[in-house]
Formats: structure tokens, sequence, C-alpha cells
């Protein structure tokens, strides 16, 4: 089993740049399904698990999916199969992107139920009222969802009981080739829906709104391959920021848009962390002491909830008490316990967790509950006091590529080794020898 050792004490200086967004590429794959001609290519692909893992969906399906560098090859040009096992759904929920363009290409889908997950229960009831209301035949029963529509989606006026991100591309997807005109309302307005929109567009679609509550899509017959570049990833950007100011470095987060990360530069620099926003990066100085502020995690443009755990690490060096609400998920906070075995004095009071700061921490051996957390908990060992050793990474991968490469670039002491706690030994022993 592969664990992280990081040593507390350094700060992080230089530069980094981040990847393509994993929660754009992943739809946009899905949207690669409805391309009946010609192929797609795409580039900023992450070199991610979740990237493999939907490329295997794919070529299950009997689509030829090819990866070299940051671009993927896509080839959908052939009949395709319409069903998706388990074990893919599994390993990644957002698998259930494929029901919306295979129903909307073959008017049949038939998908493994994701299941809850250590964030929440995170039903996909949004996607289906929508699917219904084009028309679909919904059946859920053996683990499984399948939709059927005897000919055409047709377009129909969708609300949403809450803006889910997955709900809004699905149904954006199906309705690009439904008959007639879709009009979902309360939908996500995040920046990865956009992206989604733009690539669709290019395909030949007729999409408008998307960024805003409103979508309306014009159904069109049929949608061909294209090139796309994937937007830059601002989660794994707001990641790197965090980590700059809890280290109290001095850090240029290269790629990523500003704009984007609005919700923590505004409740970064209200704890008195000094960010320099430029047109494609941005330069977060962790100088002096830092106040304790609370945040609220919302849909977009709200406090993101993808980084709601990086940020906790970031309250728990600053003085005073910070409320962190979690309302996107219910069940987001499993970090805090792991939080506290590295001495954070933090506790959970409903849908907030309290932090009091500045805590001493202490490296600890940590779990990672999920992948946010993972990257959280390397954050904090990033000032704890020793050595914190990080597990279950199979999270990160997920999720960040070259995690502990980049924060050694910009010189972090971090290792991932393979094996058990002898080679732990001597990476610690290695750098006792080197301190002193
Ligand atoms: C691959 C991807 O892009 N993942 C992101 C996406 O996940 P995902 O698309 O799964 O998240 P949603 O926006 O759908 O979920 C938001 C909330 O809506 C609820 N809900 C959702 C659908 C539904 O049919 N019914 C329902 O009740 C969920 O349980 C959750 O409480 O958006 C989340 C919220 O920003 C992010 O944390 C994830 O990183
Ligand atoms: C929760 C996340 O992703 P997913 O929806 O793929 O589980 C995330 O990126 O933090």
């Amino acid at each position: 089993m592969e664990k992280i050792i990081v040593s507390g004490g350094n700060q992080l200086h230089g530069a980094v740049k981040v990847e393509g967004a994993k929660n754009a590429v992943l739809p946009v794959i899905a949207a690669s399904i409805m391309a009946s001609e010609g192929k797609s290519t795409l580039y900023q692909v992450p070199d991610l698990a979740d990237v493999d893992t939907i490329s295997e969906v794919l070529r299950y399906m009997n689509i030829n999916v090819l990866k070299s560098n940051n671009q993927l090859m896509i080839d959908a040009s052939e009949q395709l199969k319409t069903e998706t096992p388990f074990e893919y759904v599994r390993k990644m929920r957002a698998s259930v992107l494929v029901l919306g363009p295979l129903l909307a290409r073959y008017g049949h889908a038939k998908v493994a139920m994701p299941g809850g997950c250590a964030i929440g229960s995170r039903p996909i009831d949004q996607h289906l009222k929508g699917f219904e209301a084009m028309g679909a035949e919904i059946h859920v029963g053996n683990g499984y969802v399948e939709a059927y529509v005897p000919e055409k989606l047709v377009g129909a006026r969708i609300y949403l009981d809450v803006p889910s991100v997955g709900a809004t591309e699905n149904l954006m997807m199906a309705a690009a080739l439904a008959k007639g005109t879709t009009i979902i309302e309360n939908c996500a307005r995040e920046p990865e829906i956009t992206d989604l929109a733009n690539y669709i567009n290019q395909m030949g679609g007729k999409i408008v709104g998307a960024g805003t509550e409103t979508i309306r899509i014009e159904g069109v017959p049929s949608l061909q391959g294209v090139e796309h570049t994937i937007i830059p990833d601002r989660i794994e950007a707001g990641t790197f920021m965090v980590a700059a100011a809890v280290s109290g470095g001095d850090v240029l987060v290269e790629g990523a848009i500003p704009d984007h990360l609005s919700s923590l530069t505004a409740k970064m620099r209200e704890m008195g962390v000094r960010i320099e926003e430029y047109e494609n990066s941005i330069r977060v100085v962790g100088n002096g002491e830092l106040r304790g502020v609370d945040i609220k995690t919302l849909p977009y443009p709200g406090f993101p909830t993808d980084l709601q755990s990086q940020f906790m690490a970031l309250t728990m060096v600053a003085k005073g008490t910070s409320v962190i609400t979690e309302t996107v998920f219910e069940n987001r906070f499993m970090h805090v316990e792991e939080f506290r075995r590295m001495n954070a004095i933090a506790k959970i009071e409903g849908r907030s967790a309290i932090i009091e700061g500045p805590s001493s921490l202490q490296g600890a051996e940590v779990a990672a509950t999920d992948l946010r957390a993972a990257a959280a908990l390397i954050i904090a060992g990033l000032v704890a006091e020793g050595h914190t050793i990080v597990t279950e990474l199979k999270h990160l991968d997920r999720g960040y590529v070259n995690f502990e490469e980049k924060l050694r670039g910009l010189g972090a002491k971090i290792e991932r080794i393979s094996e058990e706690s002898d080679k732990i030994d001597q990476v610690i022993n290695d750098e006792i020898a080197q301190s002193s």
C-alpha cells in the first residue's frame, strides 16, 4: 500500500502549473459519445485515474480512445453498446454522465446505479426526472438504472430542485440531440458547465445560457467530433493557493483563471493573505499572522465544497475561531477526525465544523477519506511538527496529477513510498541526517 510522508516546516516558494480540470474533462469525454461522425481530439487532458476510468467505460462501449501525453483522441463513429457495468461506476460516480449521451444517440442506456460515498448519499433523482420529462421511461432495479425512449427524446422545460452539476450536464447532453427545445431552470453555473456547452456547440450543438441559471438547448439531428482544449482546474489551483498560504510561502499558481477562484481569493484576503491576480496566474504570499474566518460552501459562484477541507487546514493555522458550514454535501467532514489526530482543535456541530486556531499541528498517521481530504491532510502536514503519513492515496490519484512532485518542486519535504514501515524509517532517518 502506498503512503505519502510529509515533513513539516518548509515554506513553499516558486511557481506551479495547473492541469486541465478533472470536472471539465469527464463530462466532455462523455459528450464525445454523441459524435457519430469524425474524431474528437481533446487537449490539456489531465493524466488522472478518473480519466483512465471513463476512457475504459468508452472502450467497453466500442469507442476508440487513444491517450498520448495530455491529448485524448476519441472516435465514437462505430455502432456502440449502450450499457456500463458496475465496476466502472463504483470507481467513479461521474460514469453516470454516459446516460444522457447514450439516451440521446440511441434511445437506450443502462448504467449501474452509483451508491453513496464518503461525502454523502449523492442521489441522481434530478437527472432521471429530466430524462422522464423528455419522454424517457426509467426502470431502476437490480442495481441498475435503465432509460429507454421509443423514438427520440423530446425537448422539455425542466426545473432542477437543486442546482446539480451532474444533472445539468447530463440533461444538457441529452437535450443536444433531442427533438425541439429544452429549457433547464435552476441549473448549475460552474465553469465546467460552460466548458461542456462550448464543446457541444463546437460539435454542432445549439446551447445558450450556460453559466447562468437558465440554459436553452435546441436539439440538432447529429453532432461531429471536433478539437477542444479543457479549461484549467480551479480546484487544483485553489489547493496550491491554500498550500502556499498555510506554509507562509510565496507561490505563483500558473495557468489558473482568477475569476474562477474569486470566492476563495476573497476569503483568503479576509484572513490576511496577500493575493495578486494576473491574467492567467495567481500569486499567493502567506505573510504574517492570519485571522480565522467563517465560510459556507455553496454552488458556484459560492465557495466550492471541493476546497472546503483544504481551506479547513488554512483556518487551523489562523488565529481565532473559524466556522465552516457545508451545505452542498451532507457528510463532507470525515477529515475533521483525521485533523484532530494531528492535534487540531476542531469539532462538528450539525452541518458546521468549528476550528479554534492557531493549532500546534503534530505529525501523525492519517487516512485520506476522500479526494480533497487527501490534499488537505498533506497540506496540514506541511506545517505539522515532525512527520505526517497519509494513507488511502487512491483518492488523491483520482484528482491530482503528480501532487507530491509539484509540492516537492516548491520546496516541500514529501515522499511517496510503496513499502511498509522500514522504508518510512529510512526516509525519516535520511531527513534527520540531512538536517543535522
Ligand atoms: C465530476 C464532478 O464534476 N464532480 C463534482 C460535481 O459532482 P456532482 O455532479 O455529483 O454534484 P451535484 O452538483 O450533482 O451535487 C450537489 C448536491 O445535489 C444533490 N443532488 C444531486 C443530483 C441529484 O439528482 N439529486 C440531488 O439531490 C447531491 O446529493 C448534492 O448534495 O459537483 C460537486 C458539487 O460542486 C463537486 O463536489 C464534484 O467535484
Ligand atoms: C467530489 C469530487 O469529485 P467526484 O464528483 O468525482 O466524486 C471532487 O472532485 O472533489
